[in-house]
């Protein structure tokens, strides 16, 4: 079995492309990072390296890779001939890699009108939908008849903390054991592709809330709390007492939206929430706050991990999500200079106000009942 996939990078190499391995799959890696690619080229396999308490590595083979700057028809081939494409590419590059998939998409529905599955692992609602929505304004009429009855774009939740890479081996990737990786199956077009270690569900929506707004809002918490406090990395963050404390009260607030949406059992959630924090406390990783922190503008959207949660909290409870409130006050503080959109944001901020900022950024209306609150922790937590 052939598969494609988008994006070399942590999550790329670190997951997809180990679980692809294990399943049989021989892979492709389209990426734009030249060095990344003449690597995979060089060597056609790497190392992941499982950091437990006791560390394991596995050695991913059957791999090579394209560069789709230089090489955008080779890139367009694979995918014409390939059994499965995924992207783990971040959801602004979307739309990127968009026109090379309608590219691909044309030339295999000339020599193989197969059915196949585009699966987008990206840390956002529906983002293989997404991805569909930019591939179709690529093609024709007629051409996105044949991708309606051909071509799937099943929504996907993936989980794994794969953090900023420290080895000088570009490809060796260190990454935490833990996973998880849901797939809708209704979605599904042709035979379900056979990866082991995908779950497949009939319904989505309640695997990705879960995920997004327990391990993703909760990774917010060390991040942008973190850094307002002067630590460097996750760990050190979850050392400190307030820091739980705010996570603790943030997972609270989301499990109750999460529970009340999706009828999850309490117990069984606590649990999970249980679980998370201790992959934060993983002493065998080392991940940057700016790591988990980077792209505030994205996580402060209207859908993603803090706003969203935060306004279901309010409307399903009727209380204030005063730990979330605190938590996006941070983000709002959080300066990172390497970091375009955290430089664009507190130019933003600096232009505008924090108010102004806040309702373009989320997308409130001025009258939202979610800016006072959240105010109201900015002036607090700049006056500490
Ligand atoms: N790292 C994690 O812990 C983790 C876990 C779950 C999901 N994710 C999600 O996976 C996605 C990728 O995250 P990551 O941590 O692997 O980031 P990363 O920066 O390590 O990897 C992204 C890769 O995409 C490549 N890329 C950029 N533009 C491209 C283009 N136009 N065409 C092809 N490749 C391109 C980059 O060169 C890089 O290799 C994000 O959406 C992230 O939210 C990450
Ligand atoms: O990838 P982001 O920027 O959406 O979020 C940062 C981290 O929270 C994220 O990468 C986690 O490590 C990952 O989602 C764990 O499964």
């Amino acid at each position: 079995m052939k598969a494609v996939h988008f994006g070399a990078g942590n999550i790329g190499r670190g997951f997809i492309g180990a679980l692809l391995y294990e399943s049989d799959y021989e892979t492709v890696f389209l990426d734009v990072n030249g060095a990344v690619v003449d690597a995979l080229n060089e060597r056609n396999s790497y190392e992941v390296t499982l950091m437990g308490s006791e560390q394991q590595t596995i050695r991913v083979g059957k791999v090579h890779g394209i560069n789709t700057l230089s090489h955008p028809a080779e890139g367009a081939e694979a995918i014409a001939q390939t059994d499965l494409v995924t992207a783990a590419v971040g959801p602004k590059v979307l739309p990127m890699i968009s026109s090379l998939i309608a590219e691909g998409l044309r030339a295999r529905f000339k020599k193989n009108p197969e059915p196949l599955n585009i699966i987008a692992c990206e840390n956002m609602i529906n983002a293989s939908s997404l991805l569909k929505e930019h591939v179709y304004t690529h093609l024709s009429e007629e051409e996105r008849e044949m991708a309606d009855r051909l071509i799937a774009f099943p929504n996907a939740a993936v989980d794994r903390i794969v953090p900023d890479q420290t080895s000088d081996d570009v490809l060796a990737v260190a990454v935490e054991p833990y996973y998880e990786w849901v797939v809708e199956k209704p979605a599904i077009k042709g035979a379900v592709p056979a990866v082991e270690g995908i779950t497949y569900v009939d319904d989505l929506s309640a695997f990705i809330e879960r995920k997004l707004f327990t391990v993703n809002t909760g990774h917010t918490v060390p991040a942008y709390f973190g850094r307002y406090k002067g630590f460097q990395t996750i760990y050190d963050a979850m050392q400190d007492e307030e820091i739980e404390e705010l996570l603790r009260g943030a997972l609270g607030e989301t499990g109750e939206v999460i529970i009340q949406e999706h009828g999850f059992d309490r117990a069984e959630h606590e649990a999970y929430i249980q679980k998370i924090i201790g992959r934060f406390q993983n002493p065998n990783i080392s991940d940057h706050v700016t790591r988990v922190g980077r792209g505030p503008l994205r996580k402060l959207g209207k859908n993603d991990r803090l706003i969203r949660p935060a306004s279901l909290y309010w409307q399903l409870t009727g209380k204030e999500p005063i730990h979330l409130a605190t938590v996006i006050a941070a983000v709002l503080l959080y300066v990172n200079d390497e970091d375009p959109e955290a430089k664009q944001l507190q130019e933003m901020i600096a232009a505008e106000g924090f108010e102004k900022t806040l309702q373009k950024v989320a997308e409130l209306e001025a009258d939202n009942p979610l800016i006072p609150i959240i105010l109201k922790r900015v002036d607090e937590l700049r006056r500490k």
